[in-house]
């Protein structure tokens, strides 16, 4: 199995480009299903999310051109056809080909989705915005048919605020009759991005990106054009790096607002940060201090930057308080920094991190952002190898990550 090799200690210099958001383009991939002609995907991240997914639609019959970062996709000939099983057990956002089959064909039959389960990860909400929507939904041995004769229009509240749920439900009812409300939404720039790319196809959405979100349902859908947003917690991901090694790390293609909860507390804890246009500079400091995070839903501070976080906290002098407000247990990668030397303890939903000295180990990663938190953890390393394993979870999500590193001084490369 492959690993990544970080021979740490170095700063971070130089200048990263952050790539396409993947929880953008996990979306808008499937929501193209939904045109009745070619839609062009611009700034798509190169992710094995996406490559399956690539895989999947041409399975169902659209056609499919990946050039660079450019993505096309033809659905005109697009077949509803089972999917209990196979790729869509490898990623977690297959759960948005039921909202677009749905949309497109009034059914959908697809098995449970796949990805990081670094804890239960339940589909409740999808299930009763597909109900609310007059569909029926039934459980045949872990694989979910969904079907309606025709979608209609609903008021749907959402008992816990979900991404998944939010675009799933404004996938399905962009075809349905009549208005629906989504109100408690989740309120994700991905939402905007996804609301965005269905309003450019002739869907007729509003409020996404607040707690309301009204569509109004269209007939047809039509082609389009639409480039992907930045993904913010690449974006993060780069900033804990370059604090974490006292670098001096220029992050371009970002959307400064969209970091405002990690640039808080980046300053908080005594980082020097500037903020661009379209870009944040990041200037590491000798020391920092220990701080409490919250993570929570947007805008707050985003839960796949906790794990990295945890490793940066491991440099700050005293005790930090991470407290994870979306996933109850999101600690897989904590045992694996204590392996490194990492002081931290799990307290129900909190890790408790007391600042200290890191050692090169071989680690694995059990899921995506616990694999960026041992990456961001080998950097700090000044002595010997960190080997991490599970590079499969970490490919899911950092773009290029090697050899972005590599552009910025650090000594990382693939072995195996
Ligand atoms: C592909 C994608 O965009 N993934 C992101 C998305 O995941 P995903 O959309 O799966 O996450 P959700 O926003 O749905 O989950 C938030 C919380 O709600 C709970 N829940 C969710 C749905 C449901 O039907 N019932 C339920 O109880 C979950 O267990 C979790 O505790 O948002 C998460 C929270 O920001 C991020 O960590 C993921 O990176
Ligand atoms: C949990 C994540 O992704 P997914 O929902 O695709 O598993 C993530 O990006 O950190």
């Amino acid at each position: 199995m492959e690993k990544l090799m970080i021979r740490g200690g170095r700063p971070l210099q130089g200048t990263v480009q952050i790539s396409g958001a993947k929880n953008s383009a996990v979306a808008l991939v499937p929501a193209a299903l939904l045109a009745e002609s070619e839609v062009v995907l611009d700034n798509l991240p190169h992710l094995s999310d996406v490559a399956v997914y690539s895989e999947i639609l041409q399975e169902l019959g659209a056609v499919v051109k990946w050039d660079g970062d450019v993505m096309r996709i033809d659905p005109s000939d697009l077949q509803s056809r089972p999917m209990p099983n196979g790729k869509v057990k490898l990623l977690r956002a297959s759960y948005y080909l039921m909202g677009a089959m749905l949309g497109r064909f009034g059914e959908a039959t697809i098995g449970m989705p796949g990805g990081c389960n670094f804890e239960p990860r339940p589909i409740d909400q999808h299930i009763k915005g597909f109900e609310a929507l007059g569909a029926t939904v039934k459980n045949d041995h872990g694989s979910i048919h969904i079907s309606a004769k025709q979608l209609r229009g609903a008021k749907i509240y959402l008992d816990v605020v979900s991404v998944g749920a939010t675009i799933n439900i404004m996938l399905a009812a962009s075809r349905a009759k009549g208005s629906t409300i989504i109100e408690n939404a989740a309120k994700e720039p991905e939402i905007i991005d996804v609301a965005t790319l269905l309003n450019a196809m002739g869907a007729k959405i509003k409020g996404a990106g607040t707690e309301t979100i009204r569509i109004e349902g269209v007939d047809s859908l039509h082609g389009c054009r639409h480039s992907i947003i930045p993904d913010r917690i690449q974006a993060g991901t780069y900033m804990i790096a370059a604090a974490a090694t006292r670098g001096n790390v220029l992050i371009d293609n970002v959307i400064p607002k969209h970091m405002e909860a990690m640039t808080a507390k980046l300053i908080e804890m005594g980082v020097h940060v500037e903020e661009l246009d379209e870009a944040i500079r990041i200037i590491g400091r000798p020391e920092y201090s220990a701080i409490d995070v919250k993570a929570l839903v947007y805008p707050g501070f985003a839960t796949d930057l906790q794990s990295p976080m945890t490793s940066l906290l491991t440099q700050a002098n005293g005790v930090s308080i991470l407290t994870d407000y979306v996933y109850s247990n999101r600690f897989k990668h904590v045992p694996e920094l204590v392996r490194m030397g990492a002081n931290i303890r799990v307290e129900g939903r909190s890790a408790i991190v007391e600042g200290s000295r890191l050692n090169a180990a071989a680690v694995r990663a059990s899921d995506l952002r616990a694999g960026a938190a041992l990456v961001v953890a080998g950097l700090t390393v000044k002595e010997g190898v960190t080997e991490v394993s599970g590079v499969e979870y970490i490919d899911r999500g950092y773009d290029n990550l090697v050899e972005n590193l590599q552009l910025l001084g650090a000594e990382v490369w693939r072995e195996g």
